[in-house]
C-alpha cells in the first residue's frame, strides 16, 4: 500500500476524536465530513455553533455521527478552561479576565480541549498564520517531557508518474524554526527522523543540507551544517546521516556517485534537513506546486500532544490528510503515557 493509504487505513482503525480550530471555514467542515465518511476520525468542529450548523447542513454533513460542535463563546466549559489558562500563563503575566477573554480564542479552545483531555488532537491553520497556531500549541499543550524543541516538518509524497523516486520524504524544518543553529538543527534531524519512522514505517536516511558538499563550498553557513552532522552522529550513533550535502548529491544516486561517492546515503535519502525555514518553506512549495508532490503539514513534533498546522493555500483533502497523520502521533503518544 501507498504511505497515504496506510496512514488513512491506520486512522481508521483507531477512533481518536480531533478538534478543528476553524471549524465554520468550508474546506474545514468538508474535511470533517470526509473524515466520517472514511472512519478516519470523530470530529470537533470549534466556532461559531449556528453558523458551523447551517454551512454542515448545507454540505450535507448534518445527519452524520461523531461530528460535535464547540462554541467557545457558549461553553459549559469556559470556566475550567479560564482556571488551567490562568494557571499557564500567569508567569506571562495572564490575569483571570486575560483568561476568561482568552479561551474564547478558538485555537486557545481546541488546544485546552487536547490538554484536559477531551480531544486526541488539533488542526488548525486553514485561514491563520502559523505563527499563532504554533505558538498556541507551545503554550497550551506544552513540549513533551524527552523534547526541548518544537519544530515542525513536512510529509512531502511522490506518488505522480514522473517521480523516479516514489515514497514518503520529510522536509524540515519547512515551518516553524526560522534560523536554527547547529544543536537545533541536529535536534530537528533526530525528531524528524524518528516522526518518519513512526509515520510510515520507513528506515530514516537523513541528509543534512546546505549548498556545498563534502567541503566544495567554504562559509559560516556549511560550517554549521558541519557540525550539526557532527553532533546528529553523537546523539543517534546508528542513524544513516551524512552533510553536508547538496539535495541533488543526497536524492539522485548518479549525482551521488560523482559529488559523494562515499556517502551513506548513497543519493537515497528520504529525510532532508534544511539549514533554515526558508530554504525549508520555499522548497516544499516548490516540490508541492511544481513537482507534484503531496505535502501535508506543517505537522508538529516534540509537543507533549499532537497540534498541527496547515498552509492557508490547503484543499478540504489536504486537512484530511493532516486529521489521519494527528491520529498516527495521537496513537504513539496514548502508547508512550
Ligand atoms: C513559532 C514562533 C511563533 C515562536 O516565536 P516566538 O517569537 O519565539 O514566540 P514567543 O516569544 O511568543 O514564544 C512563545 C513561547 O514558546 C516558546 N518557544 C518558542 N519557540 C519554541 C520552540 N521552537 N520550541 C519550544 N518552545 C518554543 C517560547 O520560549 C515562549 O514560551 P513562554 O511564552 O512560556 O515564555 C516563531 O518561531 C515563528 O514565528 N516561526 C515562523 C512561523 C512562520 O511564519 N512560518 C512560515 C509559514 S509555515
Ligand atoms: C506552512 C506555510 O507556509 O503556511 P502558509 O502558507 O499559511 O504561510
Amino acid at each position: 500500500m501507498k504511505p497515504l493509504q496506510i496512514l488513512l487505513a491506520n486512522a481508521a482503525k483507531s477512533d481518536h476524536k480531533i478538534a478543528l480550530s476553524e471549524g465554520s471555514d468550508p474546506r474545514v467542515i468538508e474535511a470533517a465530513i470526509m473524515a466520517r465518511k472514511q472512519k478516519v476520525a470523530r470530529i470537533v468542529l470549534v466556532g461559531d455553533a449556528a453558523e458551523i450548523c447551517c454551512k454542515l447542513a448545507a454540505a450535507g454533513g448534518g445527519a452524520l455521527d461523531g461530528i460535535e460542535i464547540h462554541d467557545p463563546t457558549d461553553t459549559p466549559l469556559a470556566e475550567q478552561m479560564a482556571g488551567i489558562y490562568l494557571e499557564l500563563r500567569k508567569h506571562k503575566g495572564a490575569t483571570s479576565e486575560a483568561a476568561a477573554a482568552a479561551v474564547q480564542n478558538p485555537h486557545v479552545f481546541a488546544a485546552l480541549l487536547v490538554r484536559m483531555g477531551l480531544a486526541d488532537g488539533t488542526v488548525g491553520g486553514a485561514a491563520t498564520p502559523t505563527a499563532e497556531i504554533v505558538r498556541t500549541a507551545i503554550q497550551i499543550i506544552g513540549t513533551a517531557p524527552n523534547a526541548r524543541l518544537v519544530s515542525s516538518f513536512f510529509l512531502m509524497l511522490f506518488c505522480k508518474d514522473h517521480h523516479e523516486t516514489k515514497g514518503a520524504h520529510i522536509f524540515a524544518d519547512a515551518g516553524l524554526v526560522i534560523e536554527p543553529n547547529a544543536r537545533e538543527m541536529a535536534e530537528i534531524a533526530c525528531a524528524s527522523a524518528s516522526s518518519l519512522n513512526q509515520l510510515v514505517g520507513d528506515t530514516p536516511r537523513v541528509a543534512m543540507l546546505s549548498f556545498s558538499t563534502r567541503g566544495s563550498a567554504s562559509h559560516e553557513k556549511v560550517t554549521k551544517v558541519v557540525e550539526a552532522t557532527q553532533l546528529v552522529r553523537e546523539m543517534a550513533p546508528d542513524m544513516i546521516v551524512d552533510g553536508e550535502i547538496q539535495f541533488d548529491a543526497a536524492f539522485v544516486p548518479d549525482v551521488a556517485k560523482s559529488k559523494s561517492p562515499d556517502s551513506p546515503l548513497a543519493g537515497a535519502a528520504n529525510v532532508f534537513i534544511f539549514p533554515n525555514l526558508e530554504s525549508g518553506n520555499i522548497a516544499y512549495k516548490v516540490a508541492q506546486r511544481i513537482g507534484g508532490a503531496v505535502a501535508i503539514g506543517p505537522i508538529l513534533q516534540g509537543l507533549a500532544k499532537p497540534a498541527n498546522d496547515l498552509s492557508r493555500g490547503c484543499t478540504a483533502e489536504d486537512i484530511l490528510h493532516i486529521i489521519a497523520v494527528t491520529t498516527a502521533q495521537a496513537d504513539q503518544s496514548r502508547s508512550h503515557s
